[in-house]
């Protein structure tokens, strides 16, 4: 579980590394690939339709707010610029019997994405939870040929909170007890990060709510935070409702 060292420095101190294996592409990354036939192609291809469903759903969303079609879209350019979408692989692994999880450790830690729009394929194991804005947790239950789109943090700034990034997280798989032992089978889901292109200026559309930011000075500035702060303080400050 090599990730699981890595996410712990992302996240700094505050909380412990999650529970969960991942792989993480974005077309610009040079890491070598995993030895495993037909993967590279497969998972370009499925990046590549996950694209295009991606600026469907822009379009929809600025149509829904009486902006023109190409509002968001035009600064997705997610193909052939270099924009910081990233799409992950996460297995949340069925933990042996003798796992001795730390306090404070989850499958997936609460937190808002950073970019625009996430759409995320699941299986049908389940345990993704969204917050309400009530402050509820809510089961996002897995259905069979759907995806979850959920709205990120830059698309809540950008639209000046009319449409609004929820917090969501993993904290336990089904059945599993709180030290992650017993679930029924591992979980696997496929996580696509839309995000705008790097030099975009998100500005609130009704201008007053949010300071305008560069696209790429707001994940600078949170991995700054998460490295200083840890990652529980950089998602408590993000953003109003
Ligand atoms: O695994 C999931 O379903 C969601 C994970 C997630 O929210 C994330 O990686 O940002
Ligand atoms: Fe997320």
């Amino acid at each position: 579980m090599d990730s699981l060292k890595r996410r712990e420095i992302r996240l700094g101190n505050a909380t412990e590394p999650d529970v969960k294996e991942s792989f993480v592409y974005f077309p610009e990354n040079l890491a070598p690939w995993p030895e495993i036939e037909d993967f590279k192609e497969s998972f370009i291809d499925v990046f590549h339709n996950f694209t295009i469903l991606l600026h469907r759903i822009l379009e929809v969303l600025a149509l829904s707010l009486d902006l023109e079609r190409e509002f968001f879209k035009k600064h997705h350019c997610t193909l052939e610029r270099q924009g910081g979408t990233v799409m992950r692989t996460a297995l949340y692994p069925k933990m042996p019997d003798d796992f001795k999880k730390t306090d404070g450790q989850l499958r997936c830690s609460e937190h808002t994405d950073w970019g625009t729009v996430t759409v995320i394929h699941q299986d049908n194991v389940g345990g993704l939870q969204v917050k309400t804005k009530s402050g509820e947790w809510i089961d996002v239950k897995p259905k069979d040929g759907t995806f979850v789109v959920q709205i990120a943090d830059l698309m809540q700034r950008w639209t000046s909170n009319k449409f609004y990034a929820p917090p969501h997280r993993v904290l336990k798989l089904p059945d599993e007890t709180n030290s992650f032992i017993g679930a029924k089978r591992s979980r696997f889901s496929l996580i696509y990060f839309g995000n705008p292109d790097s030099d975009t200026v998100v500005q609130g559309i009704d201008g007053s709510k949010y300071e305008p930011i560069i696209a790429s000075h707001y994940y600078e500035e949170l991995n700054e935070k998460a490295s200083k702060q840890g990652y529980e303080e950089t998602f408590h400050h993000t953003l109003d409702i």
